[in-house]
């Protein structure tokens, strides 16, 4: 069953934080293991040292002098009885392992939990898009100032250049020179002399890695520049030999680029349905065609922490494949589904959205929890499937609406986007956000194609579910 298991599902560390909250635990105990082979190494040598401290602690003169020191009776005496039990047990005791074994062997073991290259390339591509996504400058994603925030860290030698290579690879080689000026740079900062010994690129590498890339787009002919350019500091942003390309709307709207959309209303809700007369809602509308609504605070901290309380592997590796999005099949986050009756809370929680949105919420449909990962993105997609392309549907009807409730805050990045009506919505914890996919008469509308923005800073989680057409039929009301 184990192996079944793991053979349909890859472990991937880098599609969500909950994942790679996991890794930082597997490199926590990697650290405790090795500081315990260290010890027993340092145990070991200070055993050693005394014992060559007890031989060599006789005079000098004497331990030249071989004769002159078998002449003395005493030492004699200590000279055979060390050949006959000291040095075989010395031999015994290095031969022995011990605790260092022991140390060794638990290193191993969390090997098998090392992410592999597709986690490598994950982490890459999340890096990639945040840089591109949001058009930072690589110098200062490198020392660690993102969308103006200085987040405390900078990134090493060998992690600018495994992100060097990776855009290499994908033939961006204006971007990827940058970053192997960034290796080049951080490597020669004085601090960073003491070179890590398994994954120090060579200096000559990077800078032949640089030429290339600058070759690749250019002309031999300007060799002499492309090497001064390498030498200058890598602040000054390179020139770009080949014309970039613009942005897309998805791009603008993450980067805040949206126009300001009309100032439509906020307001206590107390009307809608029963329920929020006695609890009025802080409603915001959002827009009307699509119409979108967003409320505010509806849902408690103590549900979030246990909505969020999930391990790597009760989650399931979330692929395009299930949504409705054009690209090839590419790994987006990591979800839990649960059914309607999955449990108490759950069914508080539908509960809720009914109250809120006035509508059955049905129970063929389920709730699913997501958290994004490093950069984590969700490409442009719809919520409705069109009943003209599945026909299956005829008997619940497409998706009419979908509730996403923002169970965490997500400091930088990380918005919905609706890039044909030009909307952007930051989460914000508590939050819900509220639209209708369909048109009245059942069809499909276009303007509420989505997408989410990669998540620079902060662990994006939110709280899914759709409600199905045909279960509305005697609550919804028509609007327009
Ligand atoms: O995470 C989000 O903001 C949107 C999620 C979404 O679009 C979906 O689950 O269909
Ligand atoms: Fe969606």
């Amino acid at each position: 069953k184990e192996i079944e298991k793991d053979k349909v599902q890859e472990v991937i560390y880098s599609n969500s934080i909950r994942g790679l909250s996991e890794l930082r635990e597997i490199e926590n105990s990697y650290m405790e293991h090795l500081n315990n082979y260290v010890r027993a190494l340092q145990q070991k040598i200070k055993t050693l040292r005394i014992f060559i401290n007890s031989i060599t602690k006789e005079d000098q003169d004497l331990k030249v002098d071989r004769y002159k020191y078998v002449s003395n009776p005493l030492n004699c005496l200590g000279l055979v009885r060390r050949a006959h039990q000291d040095w075989p047990k010395l031999i015994s005791y290095l031969r022995d392992q011990g605790n260092v074994m022991v140390s060794i062997e638990e290193l191993s073991k969390l090997v098998h939990r090392t992410p592999n290259a597709n986690d490598m390339e994950e982490a890459l591509m999340g890096m990639d898009r945040i840089e591109h996504f949001y058009d930072l400058k690589s110098s200062d994603m490198a020392q660690g100032l993102v969308a103006g925030q200085q987040l405390g860290s900078r990134m090493p030698a060998p992690d600018c250049m495994a992100l060097a290579d990776y855009m290499y690879k994908r033939s961006e080689f204006g971007r990827a020179a940058e970053w192997y000026r960034l290796a080049l740079s951080v490597l020669k900062k004085p601090q960073n002399r003491i070179e890590f010994q398994f994954n120090a690129p060579k200096r000559e590498e990077l800078e032949n890695m640089f030429v290339k890339s600058r070759l690749q787009e250019g002309s031999v002919d300007n060799l002499s520049d492309y090497l001064k350019e390498l030498s200058e500091d890598p602040e000054t942003s390179l020139v770009p030999l080949r014309p970039r390309k613009s942005s897309t709307v998805i791009e603008q709207g993450c980067r805040g680029k949206f126009p300001p959309g009309p100032q439509l209303v906020c307001r206590y809700n107390s009307t809608s349905t029963p329920f929020v007369r006695i609890a009025p809602l802080k409603e915001e509308e959002i827009s009307r065609d699509p119409l979108i609504w967003l409320y505010h605070d509806v849902i408690y901290d103590s549900e979030i922490a246990q909505l969020t309380n999930l391990t790597l592997e009760e989650m399931t590796l979330g692929i395009t494949d299930n949504y409705t999005t054009p690209d090839r099949v590419s790994r987006l986050f990591h979800f839990k589904v649960t059914d309607d009756d999955g449990g108490k809370l759950d069914k508080t929680l539908v509960n809720r959205m009914a109250d809120i949105s006035g509508l059955d919420v049905g129970n063929t449909t389920s709730l699913a929890r997501i958290n994004y990962g490093l950069g984590g993105y969700f490409q442009e997609h719809s919520d409705y499937m069109d009943i003209k392309l599945h026909p299956e549907l005829i008997e619940e009807g497409d998706r009419l609406m979908t509730f996403l409730f923002y169970i965490t805050d997500v400091p930088v990045g990380g918005a919905t986007v609706f890039p044909a009506a030009k909307l952007s919505i930051q989460p914000k914890k508590g939050s819900a956000l509220f639209w209708y996919n369909l048109h009245n008469n059942g069809d499909p509308n276009p303007l509420t194609r989505h997408a989410v923005c990669p998540t620079i800073v902060g662990s994006r989680w939110v709280l899914v579910k759709s409600m199905l057409n045909y279960e509305q039929m005697f609550k919804k009301p028509c609007y327009k």
